[in-house]
C-alpha cells in the first residue's frame, strides 16, 4: 500500500528528508531531476529535438534548470532555457541552479511578457513554471503563456505537475493551466491524478522516485491508499496442500434474465475462476441450456417464485445482481436475501432496485460490498457535480453504514467502513466493454467464499480484474469480459512467482 499525500504533507516530507538524511534540499533537487531525465529519455527519444524548458522563480523552476543542465550532458544539443520572470521571489535552490548551469553552453532566454513566446521553433516543452506550490488559480501572465504552450501543439512534459494543476482539490471547470501530454512526478502521484476531471490537464503521468524518506511518508496521516503489486501479492494466499472443493468456499450468484443471461454465465464463469470450490448461480429455468454447455462445472439453481429462501442458506458467499431485471419477485428475494446476514455483493440491478428502497439499504448486513459505476451510485445516492463530490459521498456512506463500496471507474475507488479509501491503478481501455463489471462481481464473490475478509476481498478482486486486463491487452486491441474472466487465474499465478 502506497499511503499518497496531499502536496502540503509532501512539504513535510521533503523537509523531514532533508533533515534525517543530512543532503541538502539542493541536492534533493539535483536527484528530483536526475530521475526526471532519466524518465525523459524514454519519452523523448530523438536526441536533436528542439526542446524548450520553461522555468519558473520556484523550486519547480529550479528543478528545471537542473534538469537543462543534464539533459546537456545526456546530449540533447537542442535546448534553450526560458526563465519565466513573472514575479519577483527566487528560492534559494533555483538561484543556485541558476548559476550552475551559466556554466554550460545552453541559450537562456528571459521572457517577461508572455507573447515573448510565440514565434518559438519547438519539439519538445519542459513545463517547469509551477509545481505543487501553486496557492492560488492562475490568473495574469501565467494564464496567457498557458493559452499559448497548449496551443503550440506540441509535446509538453511537465515537472512534478502541470502548471496550474491543484494536486489535490477539486479541478475547475473552467482550467485555465498547461495541458501536458505526460506527468513526470516525484515520489507518489497526486491524489488527483486518479479524478477523470484531470483530463483536461494531463494525458498520462509517470512517477518517479527521488530519495524521500519512504518510512516518514508511510507514518503520515492520510485516508488516501494506493494498491500496489506487493498488497495483493501480501493478501494472496496459495492452494494448500490436502485441500479440498470444500476447503474454498460455496459462491452463489444470483443474476440472468431473458435477455441478460450472459451477464449471470460472465459472473459464474469469473467465480469459478477465480478459485471458489463450487459456484452455484440462481438463474430462470430458460438459461438452464446455456450454463449446462457453457459452463458444465457450474450449478444451477433455478429462480422462480416457489424457491424457498432455505434454499440459499448453504451458500457462505452471494452476490445478487448482474442481469437479474427489475420485476418485484427480485425485489422480495433481494429482500429475503438480506436478512439471511451472509457475506453479500450487490451490482447492477440489485443496486437500480436499493435505489428505490431506501429502507434496504440500511438493513444490509455489515461489510456488504456495492460496485456501483458513476450512474449507479449517482441512482443510489443523488447527482454529483464531480468525482471529488461522488468519492466524497461513498466515504461518507461506507463509515455511515459500515459498507464496502467500489466506486468503478478507470481508477477505481474502494471506500472502507474505516474511511480510507483504496486506489486501484490497473485496468485500461482496452476493457471498456459490456459484462466487465459481471466478471468483477463472480471475482469477489469468489475471494469472499474464500474467506478473505471482504476488505481484503474487494482490494484483490479489483487490483486482479484490471491487472488480467492489463495482461491480455499487451496482445490485444480489445478485452472481452470473457476473456478476462479466463486469464484470472493466470494473472494470479504470475504473481504468486514473482
Ligand atoms: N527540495 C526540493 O528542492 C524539491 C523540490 N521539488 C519541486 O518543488 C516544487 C514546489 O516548489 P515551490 O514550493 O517552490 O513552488 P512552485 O515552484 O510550484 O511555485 C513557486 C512560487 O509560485 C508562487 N505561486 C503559487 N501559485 C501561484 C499562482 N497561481 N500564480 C503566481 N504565482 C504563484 C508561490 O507563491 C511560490 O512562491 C515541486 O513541484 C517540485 O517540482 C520537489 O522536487 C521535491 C524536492
Ligand atoms: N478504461 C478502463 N480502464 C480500467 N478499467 C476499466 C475501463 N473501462 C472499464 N473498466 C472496468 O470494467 C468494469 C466495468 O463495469 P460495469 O460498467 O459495471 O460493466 P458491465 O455493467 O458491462 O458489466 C469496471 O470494473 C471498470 O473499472
Amino acid at each position: 500500500m502506497q499511503t499518497l499525500l496531499t502536496s502540503s504533507q509532501m512539504q513535510t516530507v521533503d523537509a523531514y528528508t532533508i533533515k534525517q538524511q543530512s543532503i541538502s534540499s539542493v541536492n534533493l533537487m539535483e536527484s528530483a531531476a536526475k530521475a526526471f531525465v532519466k524518465a525523459f529519455k524514454k519519452e523523448v527519444l530523438d536526441k536533436d529535438a528542439r526542446i524548450s524548458i520553461l522555468c519558473g522563480q520556484g523550486n519547480n523552476g529550479g528543478d528545471g534548470l537542473a534538469i537543462a543542465r543534464l539533459l546537456n550532458k545526456e546530449k540533447y544539443k537542442n535546448s534553450t532555457v526560458f526563465l519565466i520572470n513573472f514575479s519577483a521571489k527566487l528560492s534559494d535552490d533555483y538561484t543556485k541552479n541558476l548559476k550552475r548551469l551559466s556554466k554550460a553552453k545552453i541559450p537562456i532566454v528571459e521572457i517577461k511578457e508572455p507573447g515573448e513566446f510565440n514565434e518559438i521553433k519547438v519539439d519538445v516543452v519542459i513545463d517547469a513554471i509551477l509545481g505543487s506550490g501553486l496557492n492560488k488559480p492562475l490568473s495574469g501572465k501565467y494564464t496567457s503563456l498557458a493559452s499559448i504552450i497548449n496551443g503550440l501543439k506540441k509535446q509538453v512534459i511537465a515537472v512534478d505537475v502541470p502548471t496550474g494543476f491543484n494536486g489535490d482539490d477539486l479541478i475547475p471547470e473552467n482550467y485555465n493551466g498547461i495541458k501536458a501530454d505526460v506527468v513526470i512526478s516525484f515520489q507518489r502521484p497526486k491524489i488527483n491524478f486518479f479524478f477523470p476531471e484531470s483530463v483536461v490537464a494531463m494525458n498520462r503521468f509517470k512517477v518517479v522516485n527521488i530519495g524521500l524518506d519512504e518510512n516518514f511518508i508511510e507514518r503520515q496521516q492520510s485516508n488516501w491508499k494506493l494498491t500496489t503489486r506487493a498488497d495483493v501479492q501480501k493478501i494472496i494466499r496459495p492452494r494448500a496442500g490436502f485441500s479440498h472443493k470444500g476447503t474454498y468456499g460455496h459462491a452463489l450468484i444470483v443474476a440472468g434474465n431473458n435477455t441478460t443471461m450472459g451477464a449471470g454465465l460472465l459472473a459464474a464463469s469469473a467465480s469459478l475462476h477465480s478459485g471458489s470450490g463450487l459456484t452455484t448461480v440462481c438463474l430462470p429455468q430458460s438459461g438452464l441450456i446455456a450454463l449446462n454447455t457453457m459452463l458444465p462445472e457450474v450449478m444451477a439453481l433455478p429462480r422462480n417464485e416457489h424457491l424457498a429462501i432455505e434454499a440459499f442458506e448453504k451458500f457462505n458467499a452471494i452476490a445478487i445482481g448482474p442481469g437479474l431485471g427489475f420485476d418485484e419477485e427480485n425485489e422480495e428475494l433481494l429482500e429475503k436475501l438480506i436478512d439471511l446476514k451472509k457475506q453479500f455483493v450487490i451490482d447492477a440491478d440489485g443496486l437500480t432496485i436499493l435505489s428505490k428502497r431506501e429502507d434496504l439499504l440500511v438493513k444490509l448486513p455489515a461489510k456488504t460490498i456495492l460496485t456501483p459505476h458513476m450512474k449507479e451510485f449517482d441512482r443510489l445516492f443523488g447527482k454529483h457535480e464531480s468525482w471529488w463530490q461522488r468519492v466524497a459521498t461513498a466515504r461518507e456512506k461506507a463509515q455511515q453504514l459500515d459498507l464496502i463500496i467500489i466506486l468503478k471507474n478507470q481508477y477505481t475507488f474502494i471506500c472502507l467502513p474505516t474511511g480510507d479509501v483504496h486506489i486501484n491503478a490497473t485496468g485500461n481501455p482496452a476493457m471498456a466493454s459490456g459484462g466487465m463489471g459481471d466478471v468483477l462481481t463472480g471475482t469477489i464473490t469468489a475471494f469472499l467464499a474464500q474467506c478473505y475478509s471482504p476488505a481484503d476481498a474487494a482490494i484483490l478482486a479489483v487490483y486482479l480484474h484490471g491487472k488480467a486486463g492489463d495482461d491480455l491487452a499487451k496482445e490485444s486491441f480489445t478485452v472481452n469480459a470473457l476473456q478476462l474472466a479466463l486469464q484470472i487465474p493466470k494473472t494470479i499465478k504470475k504473481l504468486l512467482k514473482s
